[in-house]
């Protein structure tokens, strides 16, 4: 919380994206008994205790709520299911017949034990420790809605922003006003701060980003902020690159997160320097540990020296990462190993 109030910490605090899942055998435990993921998502009792995992292993300074970014559609509406191996899949949305399937708003009651987890991480975590929550950017989640699926398939979503883009901006500004409620409510039930991951913002030409990534997000911030004043919030336009000091002089969030592929003192040079950075260890750095590893964590810090710094992976956590390669990173980082 210091370092997103703009403090530049002698140790930066460490959490990690996708810090919690299948690359912990406690979590894949859980998960065989939970049933779908999904499921595992509603479970008040079962989300608290995979929040709370890598923290009690790692002693991370940060635990993230164990949700996901399509809670957002489901509960708007849209069916969301987890293909084991393959990924979510949801009924595409392509146009204003399927909308009207949709609900008008979101259905807060439906997300309700996702904000039980919420209060109940937060009495469980430590003072020090500070709890996120979060909400996929309004275009990634649309990619999903449209597409149906992640990956390759944003096509669909950006070739009806194209052919009508009239469209197109209301399913956004849609998911802009269910997004702030879906925030708001995690901030009202104990979440410190709370991140925006817009995942595939990057592979938007400059045009496309400032309308569908840059605005919308500021709008989100916006409006969370009309309801809770000071709320805390990381934004991340993953792999925002040059685009970055644009996307950053309109989006007034706290901290910005920086990929793989950014370039930390590039980033430095495009954001003011009260907002703090997060980023951005390769996560295939972590999968080979070993030097490599201690060097990537070494390079992050060198970069970042005197700015703010949230230490972090520049994407999400990989399922083959041996967990050992994570105690690694924060010994590293803490200047003990
Ligand atoms: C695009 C996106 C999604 N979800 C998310 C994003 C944005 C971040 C990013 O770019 O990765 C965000 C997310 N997903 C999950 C979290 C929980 C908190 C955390 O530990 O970071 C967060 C913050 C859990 C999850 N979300 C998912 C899992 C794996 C589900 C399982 O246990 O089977 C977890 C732990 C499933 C999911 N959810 C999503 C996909 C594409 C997948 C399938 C990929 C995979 O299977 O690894 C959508």
């Amino acid at each position: 919380m210091r370092a997103l109030s703009g403090e530049t910490l002698p140790v930066p605090p460490i959490w990690l994206m996708r810090q919690a899942g299948r690359y912990l055998p406690e979590y894949r435990e859980l998960r065989a008994k939970a049933g779908g993921f999904l499921d595992l998502c509603y479970a008040p009792e079962m989300a608290t205790e995979v929040t709370l995992q890598p923290i009690r292993r790692f002693d991370l300074d940060a635990a993230i709520l164990f949700s996901d970014i399509l809670v957002v559609p489901h509960a708007l509406g849209q069916e969301v299911r987890f293909v084991e191996g393959e990924g979510p899949r949801l009924d595409p949305v392509t146009g204003l017949a399927e909308f009207g399937r949709l609900k008008d708003a979101i259905d807060l009651d439906m997300l309700a034990p996702v904000y039980e987890t919420v209060s109940r991480v937060r009495k469980e975590l430590s003072r020090e420790k500070a709890l996120i929550g979060f909400c996929g950017a309004p275009y990634t989640v649309a990619t999903y809605m449209v597409g149906g699926r992640g990956g390759e398939e944003q096509a669909p979503a950006r070739l009806l922003a194209y052919r009508e883009p009239d469209v197109f901006a209301e399913l956004i500004e849609r998911l802009v006003t269910a997004s702030a409620a879906h925030l708001v409510a995690q901030l009202k039930a104990g979440a410190d701060a709370v991140q925006i991951f817009d995942s595939w913002a990057g592979d938007l030409p400059p045009g496309e980003f400032a309308r569908w990534s840059t605005r919308p997000i500021a709008e989100l911030c916006e409006r969370v902020r009309a309801e809770v004043p000071g709320a805390k919030i990381i934004a991340f336009a993953r792999g925002a690159g040059a685009k970055l000091a644009d996307f950053a002089g309109v989006v007034p969030a706290d901290g910005f997160g920086v990929a793989t592929s950014e370039d930390l003192r590039v980033a430095r040079s495009a954001v003011y320097a009260s907002r703090a950075l997060q980023g951005a260890v390769d996560p295939i750095a972590l999968v080979a540990g070993g030097a490599a590893l201690d060097r990537a964590v070494d390079d992050a810090l060198a970069a970042l020296g005197g700015h703010p710094m949230i230490l972090n992976l520049g994407h999400g956590v990989r399922q083959e990462t041996p967990p050992e390669h994570v105690a690694q990173l924060v010994k590293r980082a803490r200047g003990k190993g």
